[in-house]
């Protein structure tokens, strides 16, 4: 089985998240997600993370540090593996080419949103953390 190795953003700000909706033509259309993308061989996740926000919204972003835990699912296309990681938009969002919808969340509105499967275990995760990183740099 394929292994696709995907970066997503943990975007908080004011104890909320940036969760997007994937355009529902898209695979796993419709269902929430990290923002994010697929590494491209020789990319460092980090830089694969700061590219992709780039082409998805137009904004520049500094990537932070890993989130404790990994998402995992196999689908007919392929095991997805997704690395999340802290990150901080440094500019507006300026376009959206790859969602339906973007919204700020809290924990238990997040916990209402249907995910794609692989995201499952890690908003589970993240909402028990709580939905606060101090951004230093
Ligand atoms: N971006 C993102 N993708 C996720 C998440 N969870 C999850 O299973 N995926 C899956 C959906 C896709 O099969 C794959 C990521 O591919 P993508 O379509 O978002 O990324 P991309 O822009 O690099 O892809 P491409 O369409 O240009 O090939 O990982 C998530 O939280 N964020």
């Amino acid at each position: 089985m394929k292994k696709i190795q995907v970066v997503g953003a943990i975007i908080l700000k004011s104890n909320k998240l940036l969760a997007a909706q994937r355009a529902a033509n898209r695979a796993l259309g419709s269902l929430w997600e990290f923002p994010g993308g697929k590494i491209e061989p020789d990319e460092s996740p980090e830089n694969a993370l700061a590219r992709e926000l780039s082409e998805e919204f137009g904004a520049k972003a500094t990537i932070f540090e890993p989130f404790t835990i990994n998402g995992d699912a196999t689908f007919d296309f392929g095991e997805v593996i997704l690395h999340c990681y802290y990150a901080r938009l440094d500019s507006e969002i300026i376009k959206t080419i790859a969602h339906d919808d973007l919204r700020w969340v809290t924990e238990s509105e997040s916990l209402e949103l249907e995910w794609a499967p692989t995201d499952v275990p890690v908003i589970k995760e993240l909402a028990k953390a709580g939905f606060t990183y101090e951004y230093r740099r």
